[in-house]
């Protein structure tokens, strides 16, 4: 929702006062806010010194609130030392994800990343700030020193909305703004009133901090009773959902429902709410347990009968229960697997937060967890009360509920395509949350960051396609050669694997594509991808390119002339997919470039299917192998006398296909390398079978339970590949 945002620069100023009257405004507004009964807010301060204005916040609220975490890169931390109770590098702030403070001070002299921002305030609880120590707005930058400002002007107007909030420049003691919202707090109802329908403890369910949770552990213990085989709990960040994975793992330990449960999450971190509820749930029901610890870190707990244990998402094995926090985090190939070889899952997920999340990512755990399923919502935050100030602020300042805009009329009188002004985006807050709406589906994962990056980060570009003024698709591109800051430098690097002159060129990558949801397949894509690329050409670019993480997409590409021009063979850490990056020549050089890192790409997937990249799913391996007629190459040996002679006699069915795999995979591997890829006439079933088994040399059950095709008509896939391939071959020398 946009509320009175206004343009930037400068604020009107509230009037001018004291450095000592800066001080006790902002001490009578902390009061203030205070008096609310727990909402919370946000201090920015200003000065010459963002370090000396740090400690001075740090003092000012330890005053008030006894404690204060302090969060300052490195040069800054000494003169801090004396005056927070707590003092961490902006790099630890995963770690301190899982604690809760009554107020965080910021001291951020240059980059702001959203990201910080909105994780430190996830650690502060009820009637509590979030304090930003800054240079002097005339020279803050935010964004960076390269930036374009856009973000920085984004900001100032974000500020002029916010609902909790002291902003003032301490050297020139002004008070730029002093807001805070009317009336009090209202906490959210609590678990005394409510009757359980399940054999829940009450002990259990009066351990839970909101009526949310216990009615949701409610609903859990009925689902479980009834042989529900999945659980998943949703909700944004800090409802409780976490702790309510305690109270159930609470329930099915003091019920003797478990032995060994495996418990899984992106990061122990992660899963410290979790262990903290369940061992404060157990000791409640006077269950004895233990905790086992690591470097601060709680890594299970158990007791006689029962062990609750943290594994990484690459080495959990699943147990009889499964326990899965930050679900959507882990990928949907590793979930699948998980979900696929767990008896009963519990898993939980956040729906809008900050570290990577979205609705489409819920969706997507969601129809992956298998049925009977249970959802649950959690509406309430746990630590501060609903409609917290500070919260709104960063979900509405970092679009982290995101939508896409209800659709426009369709069909539109116009229909244009136009590359955005970000400076001028960053004072239109309703355009740039339906372009941000659109642009979120492209990814599973959304940050914070995002939002910045996009409308700040020097060498990207924005285009969309709006009809009648409405955006339908959008591209966030990037400006990439040789010269671009490592960090940045994406495709450059993957194309000069294989082709030495990919230093000389230049080109864009297409960060992100999406089209509106209700409006794909209409070519709305194809036509605003066919704009970026005229851009480009203008520009005197030599390729266009892309990465991405989703095989299903690799068609929309290859339909607009795409080449596969590198797979990683490692799996991201995030998602548990293989990256792959595709490209389009759009000069000489290009073509160059391109081609030849798309030919030996081909070839490199072909002779080290069986080991870079046997871990893609056959689907994937086959999809990146459809290549195309221009990447057709010279083939390896034929086959020996003894190898023709097998082959006939497995074509007479005298032999197994499985007696003749070497010949098969000769075969294949010529017959992808003279045409330049794995397509017709080849059935697409037969292609991801005969891929998986000859080229990745996965098992035959492997393949039938990954492909839900039985062991029959996988061999039958094999010999009618093996049939064809020996035909065309026959042709061939005919
Ligand atoms: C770098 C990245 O951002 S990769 C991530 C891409 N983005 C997403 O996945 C977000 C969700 N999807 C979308 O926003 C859109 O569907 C896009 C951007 C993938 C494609 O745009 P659209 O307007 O839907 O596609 P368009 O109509 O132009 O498609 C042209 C052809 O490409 C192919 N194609 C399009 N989408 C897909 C797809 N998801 N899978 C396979 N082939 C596809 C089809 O052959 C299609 O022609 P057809 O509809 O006649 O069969
Ligand atoms: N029943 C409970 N009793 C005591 N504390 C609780 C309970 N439930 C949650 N909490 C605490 O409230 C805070 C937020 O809860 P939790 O971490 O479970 O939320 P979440 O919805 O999982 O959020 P996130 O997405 O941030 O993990 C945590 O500090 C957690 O320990």
């Amino acid at each position: 929702m946009s509320r009175g945002y206004y343009a930037e620069s400068p604020p009107r100023p509230l009037g001018q006062r004291t450095v000592a009257g800066i001080t006790a405004a902002l001490r009578s507004w902390l009061e203030e806010l205070q008096a609310t009964g727990g909402y919370r807010g946000l201090v920015v301060l200003h000065s010459v010194s963002p370090v000396y204005a740090g400690s001075l916040l740090a003092r000012i609220l330890r005053d008030v609130y006894g404690d204060v975490l302090c969060i300052a890169p490195r040069e800054a931390r000494e003169p801090l030392r004396g005056d927070c109770s707590r003092l961490e590098s902006p790099g630890a702030i995963d770690r301190l994800l899982g604690t809760e403070n009554s107020a965080v001070v910021l001291v951020v002299p240059r980059l702001l990343r959203p990201n910080l921002l909105a994780a430190a305030a996830e650690t502060v609880r009820g009637g509590g700030v979030v304090a930003l120590a800054v240079p002097p707005l005339g020279e803050w930058r935010p964004g960076g020193d390269e930036s374009i400002g856009a973000y920085r002007r984004y900001l100032v107007n974000r500020l002029g909305a916010a609902r909790a909030l002291f902003w003032a420049d301490y050297d020139a003691s002004i008070v730029y703004r002093q807001a805070l919202p009317p009336g009090r707090a209202q906490a959210p109802p609590g678990p005394e009133s409510y009757r359980a329908r399940s054999p829940v403890h009450r002990r259990l369910l009066e351990a839970a901090a909101t009526l949310d949770q216990a009615r949701a552990l409610d609903e859990i213990v009925l689902h479980i009773r009834r042989r529900g085989r999945s659980v998943l709990v949703t909700g944004d960040r800090g409802r409780g959902k976490s702790g309510l994975l305690g109270l159930v793992a609470a329930y099915l330990a003091a019920s003797h429902m478990v032995g060994f449960v495996p418990v899984t999450a992106p990061s122990p971190g992660s899963v410290q709410g979790f262990f903290r509820v369940l061992g404060a749930a157990l000791a409640r029901l006077g269950v004895r347990h233990w905790t086992m610890e690591r470097g601060g870190l709680v890594l299970g707990v158990a007791g006689p009968w029962f062990h609750f244990r943290y594994h990484t998402p690459d080495r959990v094995e699943p147990g009889a229960f499964t326990i899965v926090d930050e679900a959507a985090a882990l990928g949907p190939m590793r979930l699948r697997r998980l979900a696929s070889r767990s008896p009963r899952l519990l898993a939980a997920t956040t729906i809008h937060g900050y570290e990577g999340s979205g609705r489409v990512l819920a969706k997507m755990v969601e129809a992956i967890l298998p049925e009977p399923r249970l959802v649950v919502w959690l509406e309430h935050p746990v630590r501060y009360p609903p409609g917290d100030p500070l919260e709104e602020w960063l979900y509405e300042t970092f679009m982290l509920r995101a939508e896409a805009p209800p659709p426009p009329r369709w069909p539109p009188g116009r229909l244009e395509a136009l590359e955005l002004d970000r400076v001028k985006l960053a004072d239109d807050y309703t355009l740039l949350s339906r372009v941000y709406g659109i642009l979120v589906q492209a990814h599973y994962r959304n940050e914070p960051d995002d939002l910045a990056l996009i409308l700040d980060a020097p060498h990207h570009r924005l285009y969309a396609l709006l009809a009648d003024d409405t955006p339908v698709a959008v591209v966030d591109a990037s400006l990439e050669d040789w010269d671009t800051a490592y960090e940045a430098r994406i495709m450059p690097d993957l194309l000069a694997q294989a082709s030495p002159s990919a230093t000389r060129a230049r080109g864009l990558r297409v960060v992100r594509i999406a089209v509106h949801p209700g409006l794909q397949r209409r070519g709305l894509g194809t036509r605003l991808l066919g704009y970026v690329e005229e851009q480009a050409r203008g520009m005197g670019l030599d390729w266009l390119g892309a990465v991405f993480g989703q095989p299903d997409v690799l068609g929309f590409w290859r339909r607009n002339g795409f080449y596969v021009v590198y797979v990683s063979p490692l799996p991201s850490k995030a998602t548990g997919e293989h990256n792959i990056a595709v490209a389009r020549p759009l000069s000489g050089l290009g073509e160059e470039v391109v081609l030849t890192a798309a030919r030996d790409t081909l070839r490199k997937l072909l002779l080290a299917g069986h080991s870079l990249y046997r871990g893609l799913t056959a689907e994937a391996y086959a999809a990146v192998l459809e290549g195309a007629p221009e990447l057709a190459q010279q083939p390896l040996a034929g086959l020996t006398e003894e190898q023709r002679h097998r082959l006939s006699r497995a074509l007479e069915g005298q032999l197994d296909v499985e007696a003749v795999l070497d010949v098969l995979w000769l075969l294949l591997v010529n017959h992808v390398l003279a045409s330049g890829g794995l397509r017709e006439p080849f059935e697409e079933k037969d292609r991801w079978i005969v891929a998986a088994r000859v080229l990745q040399g996965k098992t035959m059950s492997d393949i039938a339970a990954g492909l839900r095709v039985s062991l029959q008509e996988a061999r039958e896939s094999l010999r009618r590949v093996l049939e064809q391939l020996a035909a065309m071959q026959h042709n061939r020398l005919a």
